[in-house]
């Protein structure tokens, strides 16, 4: 009796090695008389039922791969070491993908105020594009990484590769845009930052209400803003044209209680970037301030208030500083935070990295700024808060009361002439429980208050007066 000889393994794949190419061969031949979608079918249970085979069973996806008509494409959430925005925005392009047709959904409310979010929830996604089938896959491993897998025929190479990647992407991205919710981040301490490099800000959401509509301040000066903030905004092709980094800085001065902060908020809120509060006195040094300011993200505003209280700005205070110290007996750090580790960055780095990023600084007293710090191409629009005018009043009464005229409007008018009173100032007066029936009452303590602040800062300056003749 003969024995049966079981083939070898290497024998076994060239047997069955040939067998399947020769039915891609025959394939090959006979496909071009099928339309497309039928071809894809076809090509689709070909497929499937070679995975089947008792030896294709035991292959891995790779050897499966060499006979497949279909490309994969993947799109890891971190890619050498860098995590991956394409996977951000296909994820976000999917998860938007809901119509009645879709079985498994996910329903989110960050807040109690926000409507309810629906997000597609099926791990796998099939969608048409131009004609051509795409399928895509969502992946999570044990280890925890995650991953978009795209399927496609190879035949769709041009189209998938081309405008549906880039479709998708964009829209992917401006899905993000529409939703994104501004934040507001903080950095922490470099203490903490070794525990996890991600560490450098902590970010909340960011909700305050201030808009431009809400803003008390001459309204020319408000549109100048506004439309250079647009302008700003749109701006993308023409900072390409010219070469410039897309980046504009502002610097807000005047006293306190003008409204600089409020302003910040408003500009976050109008072009929905995230505030990044940098606090200058808790960084050690030049280099930990560059870590920072490249962790930012774009559509940001990236503010330092108070600039002159948390930096040494020149040469001269940055003596001053020095000697007092040494009088206290303290020990100035070598490496702290400098006005030209600033600059340099400002010039340097942050033009070359990332775009779309606003820098803002504050400060009560612009005449302690250097020169350096605040000329133009650095701090590109000086924006001078100031007392409250009539016109920044009718606003503030707007929002407080809401009220467009009234017969005391006319003394607070005349009154707001003559006294230097700040729109925090007012707003505080004009602070009521009940709007209906404590208009008067308002409007009657404000004319009280700037009646007083006339009455002393008329005496002030009959007292400056009097101390100036007497030195002369
Ligand atoms: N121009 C303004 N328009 C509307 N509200 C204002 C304005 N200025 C001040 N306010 C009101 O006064 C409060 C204090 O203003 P804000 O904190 O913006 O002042 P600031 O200029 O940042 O002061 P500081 O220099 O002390 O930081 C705000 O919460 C806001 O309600
Ligand atoms: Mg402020």
């Amino acid at each position: 009796m003969g024995k049966i000889v079981k083939p070898k393994f290497g024998e076994n794949i060239t047997t069955i090695g040939t067998n399947i190419a020769s039915l891609f061969f025959v394939w090959d031949t006979l496909r071009r008389y099928f339309p497309h979608q039928l071809k894809i079918t076809i090509e689709q249970l070909l497929f499937k039922a070679i995975q089947r085979l008792p030896f294709f069973k035991k292959c891995s996806d790779k050897i499966l791969g060499l006979f497949s008509p279909y490309a994969q494409i993947r799109f890891r959430e971190i890619e050498e070491y860098r995590y991956n925005y394409a996977y951000k925005a296909i994820k976000t392009y999917l998860g938007a993908k809901v119509n009645s047709e879709v079985k498994s959904l996910k329903g989110n409310q960050v807040k109690e105020s926000t409507p309810l979010d629906f997000k597609r929830d099926d791990d796998k996604i099939e969608e048409e594009f131009e004609g051509v089938k795409i399928w895509w896959e969502l992946l999570k491993f044990a280890d925890g990484k995650k991953m978009c897998r795209l399927t496609f025929h190879r035949s769709d190479w041009s189209v998938v590769t081309g405008s549906y990647l880039r479709y998708v992407v964009e829209e992917g991205k401006s899905i993000e845009a529409r939703k994104k919710k501004v934040r507001l981040c903080m950095n922490n301490p470099s203490l903490n930052w070794k525990i996890s490099m991600k560490n450098l800000w902590t970010s909340i959401e960011f909700e305050h209400p201030a808009t431009f509509e809400t803003m008390a301040m001459d309204p020319k000066k408000k549109d100048e803003i506004l439309s250079d903030l647009l302008a700003f905004r749109d701006g993308k092709e023409y900072y390409n044209k010219i070469g410039k980094a897309w980046k504009r800085g502002y610097l807000l001065y005047g006293p306190p209680g003008t409204g600089k902060s409020t302003l910040i908020a408003a500009m976050a809120n109008l072009l929905n970037y995230s505030i990044f509060d940098l606090e200058l006195t808790s960084v050690e040094n030049n280099w930990e301030l560059k870590r920072l300011l490249i962790a930012t993200a774009s559509k940001s505003i990236i503010v330092i208030e108070d600039i002159d209280c948390s930096l040494d700005l020149t040469g001269e205070r940055k003596g001053k500083d020095a000697s007092n110290s040494e009088i206290k007996g303290e020990k100035k750090k070598d490496n702290a935070v400098t006005l030209s580790g600033l600059l340099n960055f400002i010039d340097g780095i942050w033009s070359a990295c990332g775009q779309e990023r606003i820098l803002v600084f504050t400060t009560n007293h612009v005449g302690k700024l250097d020169e350096a710090l605040i000329r133009r191409g650095r701090m590109d629009m000086h924006i001078e808060l100031s007392y409250c005018t009539f016109n920044a009043f009718k606003i503030l009464a707007k929002n407080y009361l809401n009220l467009d005229s009234h017969i005391l409007f006319g003394k607070i008018e005349s009154l707001l002439e003559e006294t230097k009173i700040t729109p925090a100032d007012v707003a505080e007066n004009l602070m009521v429980k009940d709007r209906e029936s404590e208009v008067d009452g308002a409007l009657k303590g404000l004319i009280r208050a700037l009646e007083q602040m006339k009455l002393s800062q008329k005496a002030k300056a009959d007292e400056q007066q009097k101390e100036n003749i007497s030195q002369i």
